[in-house]
């Protein structure tokens, strides 16, 4: 094949010109297999202007001098179509890295809109995108990077009523969610259409890569067959993340895609990345064969169609917080309540049951800190019967960020102190921040 890079502005004007002359024998023919020059796909594709062609060549020069690479594989990129569902911390390097790669068409996909507290790791978003629909932003950072990518934006969840329509558009897909539900969702309809599903994930300092439904390649049920139990998953809200970590995943998903695309070196399939960043250590642990008994693609499938994936999961499709409400009534004060019996110098023991680091964020007054999981483990009551000694309180109030766990603590802590009222804060300390004292931080 004729390298095109080592060629003078001169030298190129006239391989053009040479190669428009071939083409216009094909105007108006719809079988061109015929060509007995074929010509390079990179000058197939932009013909229209030889400046166009030009450009190209010089946008991607760096990659297309890549002897694995090259301008067949530009081509690929230049014809292909990835669909990117969920443009958070790890959908958001995966779309600006190809992009930037010459992918020809990207389906952004995103119920959310930007915040303030995406933007430390969901790179594309800017303070001028908050309150934006976090696709249309990615679309937007995406064409200024390279305005010839076409961006196909759905701001609605995925569904198992609207994928099929979605994804089979397109040559694979990037699952760069946070949620199980979706996760099996989009496996599930992935394996339908037989697309190859690059799969992400980054929660505190650890990340996650693998492909699933790649030639013979397990699934996601293949290695998970039955969900995790929805009190056992962790979302980067609740866990934390380091901004850094789903940059380098959602990266690798975008060097994946490539590779996959174009059939260059070794996809990661049946094998699973797992990156340490604080070691920087990356282990590739070999992952189970397809299995035979998989419910998806064994060989007796009970699941032939999609399902209802919040059902099977016992959660939502969505990371979002939701309110448990375990309590009885008279175990629950509000926030004004509790305004109330400060201002009033009531005399109760306040028990904030946060992780000891989300103190240091933030805290109401000179609590007593007893994280949950400590309560529900290995619980020491001399603190707390110290404490209430202390205060002389005749009431113990359980309070965390939003209201969950504060009910779960009142749970154990009214077994410990029977004689006691015990009661938790409707809200937490979010609902602090929005009813009572506006200045107070949320996180
Ligand atoms: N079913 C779905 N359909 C469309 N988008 C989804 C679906 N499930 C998850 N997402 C999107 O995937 C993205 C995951 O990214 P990430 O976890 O970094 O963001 P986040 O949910 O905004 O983070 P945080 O937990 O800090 O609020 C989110 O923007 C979320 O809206
Ligand atoms: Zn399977």
């Amino acid at each position: 094949m004729t390298d095109y890079t080592k060629m003078t502005k001169e030298e190129l004007i006239k391989e053009l010109e040479k190669r428009d002359h071939a083409l216009s024998r094909y105007e108006g023919k719809t079988n061109i297999e015929e060509d007995p020059d074929p010509l390079p796909s990179l000058q197939f594709k932009n013909t229209k202007s030889n400046l166009a062609y030009l450009e190209t060549i010089k946008r991607f020069s760096r990659q297309l001098i890549l002897p694995e690479f090259g301008p067949s594989k530009q081509d690929i990129l230049g014809s292909s179509a990835v669909l990117i569902v969920g443009c958070g911390g790890l959908g958001c390097p995966a779309a600006i890295y190809l992009a930037a790669a010459g992918i020809s068409t990207l389906g952004l996909v995103d119920y959310d809109d930007v915040e303030l507290s995406n933007l430390h790791r969901q790179i594309l978003h800017t303070e001028s995108s908050i309150g934006m629909s976090k696709a249309f932003s990615v679309k937007n950072a995406v064409k200024n990077l390279n305005s010839k990518v076409t961006c196909l934006t759905h701001t609605d969840s995925v569904t198992s009523s609207n994928i099929m329509e979605i994804i089979k558009k397109y040559d694979i897909v990037l699952d760069c969610t946070d949620n199980v539900a979706t996760r099996y969702l989009l496996n599930d309809a992935c394996f339908f259409l037989r697309i190859p599903l690059v799969s992400g994930a980054a929660l505190r300092f650890e990340g996650q890569l693998t492909i699933y439904g790649l030639d013979n390649g397990p699934c996601y049920r293949c290695l998970y067959p039955v969900p995790p139990a929805p009190e056992n998953v962790t979302n980067c809200s609740e866990g934390g993340v380091l901004g850094v970590v789903p940059g380098i995943i959602g990266t690798m998903q975008a060097l994946e895609a490539i590779k996959v695309l174009c059939g260059i070196g070794e996809p990661c399939s049946g094998q699973m990345l797992i990156f340490d960043a604080l070691t920087t250590k990356f282990r590739n642990i070999k992952v189970r064969n397809r299995s035979q008994n998989c419910q998806l693609c064994g060989s007796n499938p009970t699941i032939n169609e999609l399902i209802d994936y919040e059902a099977f999961c016992g959660a939502r499709a969505t990371d979002k917080d939701q309110n448990v409400s375990i309590l009885e009534a008279n175990h629950r004060i509000t926030c004004r309540q509790l305004s109330d019996m400060i201002k009033r110098n009531d005399h109760f023991l306040l028990v904030d049951v946060r992780p000891s680091v989300e103190l240091e964020i933030c805290r109401l007054g000179d609590p007593l800190n007893v994280p949950i999981r400590q309560i529900e483990s290995k619980f020491s009551k001399e603190k707390v019967i110290n404490a209430i000694h202390e205060t002389q309180a005749d009431t113990i109030i359980c309070i965390c960020r939003r209201g969950n766990d504060s009910q779960r603590a009142v749970n154990v802590l009214q077994e410990y102190f029977p004689n006691q009222r015990v009661c938790d804060v409707i809200g937490g300390l979010t609902s602090w921040a929005a009813q009572i004292d506006k200045t107070f931080p949320v996180y």
